[in-house]
Protein backbone atom coordinates (compact mmCIF):
# COMPACT_ATOMS: atom_id res chain seq x y z
CA UNK A 1 0.00 0.00 0.00
CA UNK A 2 0.98 3.23 -0.64
CA UNK A 3 2.32 5.34 2.37
CA UNK A 4 1.18 8.70 1.07
CA UNK A 5 -0.82 9.42 -1.48
CA UNK A 6 -1.85 12.52 -3.29
CA UNK A 7 -4.56 12.70 -5.79
CA UNK A 8 -5.63 15.45 -7.81
CA UNK A 9 -5.73 17.74 -4.65
CA UNK A 10 -7.16 21.27 -4.98
CA UNK A 11 -7.62 23.65 -2.29
CA UNK A 12 -8.20 27.21 -2.47
CA UNK A 13 -8.55 30.02 0.31
CA UNK A 14 -10.79 32.56 -1.33
CA UNK A 15 -9.36 33.84 -4.79
CA UNK A 16 -5.83 32.27 -3.90
CA UNK A 17 -5.76 28.94 -5.50
CA UNK A 18 -3.34 27.37 -2.55
CA UNK A 19 -2.84 23.95 -4.68
CA UNK A 20 -3.92 23.38 -7.92
CA UNK A 21 -4.69 19.64 -8.88
CA UNK A 22 -1.44 18.31 -7.31
CA UNK A 23 -0.38 14.45 -7.35
CA UNK A 24 2.50 12.56 -5.67
CA UNK A 25 3.08 9.81 -3.32
CA UNK A 26 5.65 8.45 -1.38
CA UNK A 27 6.49 5.06 -0.81
CA UNK A 28 8.07 3.35 2.56
CA UNK A 29 11.52 3.33 2.77
CA UNK A 30 12.28 6.79 1.15
CA UNK A 31 12.83 10.22 1.62
CA UNK A 32 10.69 13.00 -0.44
CA UNK A 33 11.73 16.08 -0.51
CA UNK A 34 8.39 18.76 -0.90
CA UNK A 35 10.01 21.76 -3.09
CA UNK A 36 8.84 25.22 -3.58
CA UNK A 37 9.11 28.48 -2.67
CA UNK A 38 7.48 30.25 -0.31
CA UNK A 39 3.61 30.24 -0.66
CA UNK A 40 4.14 27.18 -3.00
CA UNK A 41 1.09 25.54 -1.27
CA UNK A 42 3.21 23.44 0.51
CA UNK A 43 2.37 23.43 4.00
CA UNK A 44 -1.30 23.27 2.54
CA UNK A 45 -0.55 20.37 1.05
CA UNK A 46 1.18 18.58 4.48
CA UNK A 47 -1.99 19.98 6.19
CA UNK A 48 -4.69 18.14 4.23
CA UNK A 49 -2.75 15.26 4.62
CA UNK A 50 -2.60 15.30 8.47
CA UNK A 51 -6.88 16.26 8.29
CA UNK A 52 -5.86 19.99 9.11
CA UNK A 53 -7.61 21.38 5.56
CA UNK A 54 -10.24 19.62 3.86
CA UNK A 55 -9.42 19.64 0.21
CA UNK A 56 -11.95 21.61 -2.81
CA UNK A 57 -11.80 18.21 -3.94
CA UNK A 58 -9.05 15.02 -4.70
CA UNK A 59 -7.63 12.93 -2.10
CA UNK A 60 -5.02 13.30 0.68
CA UNK A 61 -4.10 9.56 2.00
CA UNK A 62 -1.29 8.35 4.65
CA UNK A 63 -1.65 4.61 4.73
CA UNK A 64 -4.84 4.50 2.03
CA UNK A 65 -6.95 6.56 4.49
CA UNK A 66 -7.63 10.00 5.60
CA UNK A 67 -6.21 10.97 8.68
CA UNK A 68 -9.20 11.33 10.02
CA UNK A 69 -9.99 7.99 9.73
CA UNK A 70 -6.78 6.57 11.26
CA UNK A 71 -7.54 4.11 14.60
CA UNK A 72 -4.59 5.77 16.02
CA UNK A 73 -2.89 8.33 14.10
CA UNK A 74 0.11 8.80 16.39
CA UNK A 75 1.48 5.01 15.25
CA UNK A 76 0.50 5.40 11.91
CA UNK A 77 2.18 9.22 11.16
CA UNK A 78 4.31 11.32 12.67
CA UNK A 79 4.54 14.67 12.07
CA UNK A 80 5.99 17.75 12.48
CA UNK A 81 4.69 21.22 11.52
CA UNK A 82 5.73 24.77 10.80
CA UNK A 83 6.00 26.90 14.35
CA UNK A 84 4.53 24.08 16.43
CA UNK A 85 3.73 25.26 19.77
CA UNK A 86 4.32 23.70 23.02
CA UNK A 87 2.86 24.57 26.58
CA UNK A 88 5.99 27.11 27.29
CA UNK A 89 5.76 26.15 31.49
CA UNK A 90 5.99 22.59 30.30
CA UNK A 91 9.06 20.86 30.98
CA UNK A 92 9.91 18.47 27.27
CA UNK A 93 9.59 15.15 28.89
CA UNK A 94 5.95 16.42 30.53
CA UNK A 95 5.07 17.54 27.34
CA UNK A 96 6.26 14.02 25.61
CA UNK A 97 4.45 12.03 28.66
CA UNK A 98 0.97 14.07 28.23
CA UNK A 99 1.10 12.87 24.62
CA UNK A 100 1.98 9.42 25.85
CA UNK A 101 -1.01 9.03 28.16
CA UNK A 102 -3.43 10.73 25.18
CA UNK A 103 -2.66 8.46 22.65
CA UNK A 104 -2.76 5.52 24.84
CA UNK A 105 1.47 5.05 24.76
CA UNK A 106 3.31 3.69 27.03
CA UNK A 107 5.36 6.94 29.63
CA UNK A 108 9.00 5.45 28.85
CA UNK A 109 8.16 6.41 25.39
CA UNK A 110 8.76 9.94 26.08
CA UNK A 111 12.24 9.18 27.08
CA UNK A 112 13.41 7.38 24.23
CA UNK A 113 12.52 10.12 21.89
CA UNK A 114 14.05 12.71 23.16
CA UNK A 115 17.56 10.63 23.54
CA UNK A 116 16.46 9.34 19.70
CA UNK A 117 16.89 13.42 18.92
CA UNK A 118 19.26 14.15 21.09
CA UNK A 119 17.69 16.07 23.98
CA UNK A 120 18.01 13.63 26.84
CA UNK A 121 19.83 16.42 28.71
CA UNK A 122 17.06 18.77 28.00
CA UNK A 123 14.31 16.57 29.46
CA UNK A 124 13.74 17.91 32.58
CA UNK A 125 14.34 21.94 31.55
CA UNK A 126 10.90 23.84 30.85
CA UNK A 127 10.00 24.59 27.17
CA UNK A 128 10.01 28.44 27.62
CA UNK A 129 14.01 28.60 27.53
CA UNK A 130 14.04 26.02 24.51
CA UNK A 131 16.24 27.46 21.38
CA UNK A 132 14.44 27.01 18.16
CA UNK A 133 16.46 24.46 16.99
CA UNK A 134 15.68 22.52 20.21
CA UNK A 135 11.57 23.28 19.94
CA UNK A 136 12.10 21.65 16.57
CA UNK A 137 13.99 18.69 18.04
CA UNK A 138 10.82 18.61 20.51
CA UNK A 139 8.80 18.49 17.66
CA UNK A 140 10.21 15.38 15.97
CA UNK A 141 10.36 13.69 19.38
CA UNK A 142 6.87 14.20 19.53
CA UNK A 143 6.84 12.52 15.68
CA UNK A 144 8.63 9.52 17.19
CA UNK A 145 6.09 8.49 19.99
CA UNK A 146 3.74 5.84 17.94
CA UNK A 147 7.13 4.81 16.30
CA UNK A 148 5.13 5.20 13.04
CA UNK A 149 6.16 4.39 9.79
CA UNK A 150 5.31 7.52 7.98
CA UNK A 151 6.37 10.70 8.93
CA UNK A 152 5.37 14.49 7.36
CA UNK A 153 7.76 17.00 8.38
CA UNK A 154 7.23 20.87 6.96
CA UNK A 155 10.39 22.72 7.24
CA UNK A 156 12.16 20.70 9.95
CA UNK A 157 15.36 22.12 9.20
CA UNK A 158 14.36 25.74 10.46
CA UNK A 159 16.14 26.89 13.35
CA UNK A 160 18.61 24.37 12.88
CA UNK A 161 22.51 25.13 12.94
CA UNK A 162 24.90 23.32 10.38
CA UNK A 163 25.08 20.76 12.96
CA UNK A 164 21.65 20.47 13.44
CA UNK A 165 21.30 20.10 9.89
CA UNK A 166 23.88 17.32 9.34
CA UNK A 167 22.08 15.45 12.11
CA UNK A 168 18.94 15.89 10.81
CA UNK A 169 19.89 14.32 7.32
CA UNK A 170 21.12 11.09 8.42
CA UNK A 171 18.01 10.89 11.06
CA UNK A 172 15.83 10.74 8.43
CA UNK A 173 17.86 8.59 5.75
CA UNK A 174 17.83 6.39 9.43
CA UNK A 175 14.34 6.27 9.21
CA UNK A 176 13.63 5.37 5.42
CA UNK A 177 16.62 3.50 4.76
CA UNK A 178 17.20 1.28 8.18
CA UNK A 179 13.53 1.68 9.20
CA UNK A 180 11.80 1.50 6.36
CA UNK A 181 9.98 4.99 6.64
CA UNK A 182 8.05 6.81 4.01
CA UNK A 183 9.44 10.55 4.85
CA UNK A 184 8.15 13.26 3.22
CA UNK A 185 9.88 16.46 4.15
CA UNK A 186 10.03 20.15 3.27
CA UNK A 187 11.87 22.96 2.50
CA UNK A 188 12.13 26.40 0.53
CA UNK A 189 15.92 25.58 0.42
CA UNK A 190 17.18 23.27 -2.12
CA UNK A 191 20.46 22.55 -0.74
CA UNK A 192 18.66 21.91 2.89
CA UNK A 193 17.45 18.31 1.74
CA UNK A 194 19.50 17.40 -1.99
CA UNK A 195 21.69 15.71 0.52
CA UNK A 196 19.14 13.70 2.09
CA UNK A 197 15.92 13.13 -0.22
CA UNK A 198 15.95 9.89 -2.45
CA UNK A 199 13.17 11.79 -4.55
CA UNK A 200 12.19 15.37 -5.61
CA UNK A 201 8.55 17.20 -5.64
CA UNK A 202 8.64 20.53 -6.43
CA UNK A 203 5.62 23.18 -6.60
CA UNK A 204 5.59 26.28 -6.95
CA UNK A 205 1.77 28.64 -7.27
CA UNK A 206 0.42 25.46 -6.49
CA UNK A 207 1.08 23.54 -9.22
CA UNK A 208 3.67 20.55 -9.72
CA UNK A 209 6.43 21.40 -11.51
CA UNK A 210 8.39 18.56 -11.30
CA UNK A 211 9.19 15.38 -9.73
CA UNK A 212 11.18 12.23 -10.35
CA UNK A 213 14.17 10.65 -8.29
CA UNK A 214 17.28 13.03 -7.17
CA UNK A 215 19.29 10.56 -9.39
CA UNK A 216 17.33 11.42 -12.89
CA UNK A 217 17.03 15.25 -11.82
CA UNK A 218 20.17 15.64 -11.04
CA UNK A 219 22.34 13.74 -13.18
CA UNK A 220 21.37 15.20 -16.78
CA UNK A 221 22.70 12.08 -18.62
CA UNK A 222 25.98 12.62 -16.56
CA UNK A 223 28.03 14.87 -14.54
CA UNK A 224 28.77 17.85 -16.76
CA UNK A 225 32.44 19.42 -16.27
CA UNK A 226 32.96 22.99 -18.03
CA UNK A 227 37.03 23.64 -18.61
CA UNK A 228 38.54 26.59 -19.96
CA UNK A 229 42.07 26.83 -21.80
CA UNK A 230 43.62 28.32 -24.64
CA UNK A 231 44.57 24.91 -25.65
CA UNK A 232 41.27 23.45 -25.93
CA UNK A 233 41.61 21.46 -29.17
CA UNK A 234 44.98 19.66 -27.72
CA UNK A 235 43.18 18.63 -24.56
CA UNK A 236 40.25 17.49 -26.10
CA UNK A 237 41.67 14.60 -27.82
CA UNK A 238 43.90 14.40 -24.15
CA UNK A 239 40.53 13.94 -22.18
CA UNK A 240 38.94 11.73 -25.29
CA UNK A 241 42.32 9.40 -24.59
CA UNK A 242 41.07 9.25 -21.02
CA UNK A 243 37.92 7.82 -21.38
CA UNK A 244 35.81 11.27 -21.56
CA UNK A 245 32.81 12.75 -24.41
CA UNK A 246 33.81 16.25 -24.96
CA UNK A 247 31.65 18.46 -26.85
CA UNK A 248 33.48 21.74 -27.58
CA UNK A 249 31.99 25.15 -27.11
CA UNK A 250 32.79 28.56 -27.89
CA UNK A 251 35.93 30.58 -26.70
CA UNK A 252 37.81 27.81 -25.52
CA UNK A 253 35.28 25.87 -23.75
CA UNK A 254 34.59 22.06 -23.36
CA UNK A 255 31.73 20.42 -22.01
CA UNK A 256 33.13 16.86 -19.96
CA UNK A 257 31.35 13.86 -19.37
CA UNK A 258 32.69 10.52 -17.93
CA UNK A 259 35.50 11.86 -15.78
CA UNK A 260 35.37 13.98 -12.67
CA UNK A 261 37.43 17.58 -12.00
CA UNK A 262 40.79 15.70 -10.45
CA UNK A 263 40.47 13.30 -13.41
CA UNK A 264 40.41 16.43 -15.70
CA UNK A 265 43.12 17.80 -13.81
CA UNK A 266 45.12 14.98 -14.00
CA UNK A 267 44.96 14.80 -17.93
CA UNK A 268 45.73 18.74 -17.91
CA UNK A 269 48.85 18.07 -16.03
CA UNK A 270 50.07 15.48 -17.90
CA UNK A 271 49.76 17.42 -21.02
CA UNK A 272 51.50 21.04 -19.59
CA UNK A 273 47.89 22.54 -20.27
CA UNK A 274 46.68 25.37 -18.16
CA UNK A 275 43.01 25.39 -17.54
CA UNK A 276 42.07 28.42 -16.56
CA UNK A 277 38.39 27.00 -15.44
CA UNK A 278 37.33 24.00 -14.20
CA UNK A 279 33.09 24.26 -12.90
CA UNK A 280 30.39 21.59 -12.72
CA UNK A 281 27.67 22.71 -14.40
CA UNK A 282 24.07 23.27 -12.74
CA UNK A 283 22.24 20.15 -12.72
CA UNK A 284 18.50 20.18 -14.00
CA UNK A 285 17.13 19.83 -10.52
CA UNK A 286 19.19 23.12 -9.91
CA UNK A 287 18.38 25.08 -12.54
CA UNK A 288 14.51 24.61 -12.14
CA UNK A 289 14.86 25.39 -8.32
CA UNK A 290 16.72 28.60 -9.07
CA UNK A 291 14.22 29.45 -11.58
CA UNK A 292 11.54 29.83 -9.15
CA UNK A 293 12.98 31.32 -6.74
CA UNK A 294 15.13 34.20 -8.51
CA UNK A 295 13.81 37.17 -8.01
CA UNK A 296 11.98 36.20 -4.82
N1 LIG B 1 -5.57 29.66 5.98
C1 LIG B 1 -5.31 30.40 4.90
N2 LIG B 1 -6.06 31.44 4.55
C2 LIG B 1 -5.82 32.18 3.46
N3 LIG B 1 -4.78 31.95 2.61
C3 LIG B 1 -3.97 30.93 2.90
C4 LIG B 1 -4.17 30.09 4.05
N4 LIG B 1 -3.22 29.16 4.07
C5 LIG B 1 -2.43 29.38 2.98
N5 LIG B 1 -2.88 30.44 2.28
C6 LIG B 1 -2.30 30.96 1.02
O1 LIG B 1 -2.12 29.86 0.14
C7 LIG B 1 -0.88 29.96 -0.57
C8 LIG B 1 -0.02 28.75 -0.28
O2 LIG B 1 0.42 28.80 1.08
P1 LIG B 1 1.25 27.63 1.79
O3 LIG B 1 1.45 28.05 3.21
O4 LIG B 1 0.60 26.34 1.55
O5 LIG B 1 2.62 27.69 1.00
P2 LIG B 1 4.04 27.14 1.40
O6 LIG B 1 4.62 26.57 0.16
O7 LIG B 1 3.96 26.26 2.57
O8 LIG B 1 4.82 28.45 1.77
P3 LIG B 1 5.77 28.77 3.03
O9 LIG B 1 7.07 28.11 2.75
O10 LIG B 1 5.85 30.27 2.96
O11 LIG B 1 5.06 28.27 4.24
C9 LIG B 1 -0.26 31.27 -0.13
O12 LIG B 1 -0.61 32.25 -1.07
C10 LIG B 1 -0.93 31.55 1.21
O13 LIG B 1 -0.96 32.93 1.46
Amino acid sequence: MTAIEIKNLVKSFGAVKAVDDVSFSVEAGSVTGFLGPNGAGKTTTLRSLLGLVTPDSGEALVNGRPYTSLAAPLTEVGAVLEATSFHPGRTARNHLRIMCTAAGLPAKRADEALDQVGLADAANKRVLGFSLGMRQRLALASALLGSPKVYILDEPANGLDPAGIEWLRGFLRHLAHDDGAAVLVSSHVLSEVEQTVDNVVIIAKGRLVRQGSLAELTTNGGEVIRVRTVKAAELAPALEAAGAQVESVDDGVLRVRGLDTEAIGQVALDQRIVLTEVAQERSDLQKVFLELTEGR
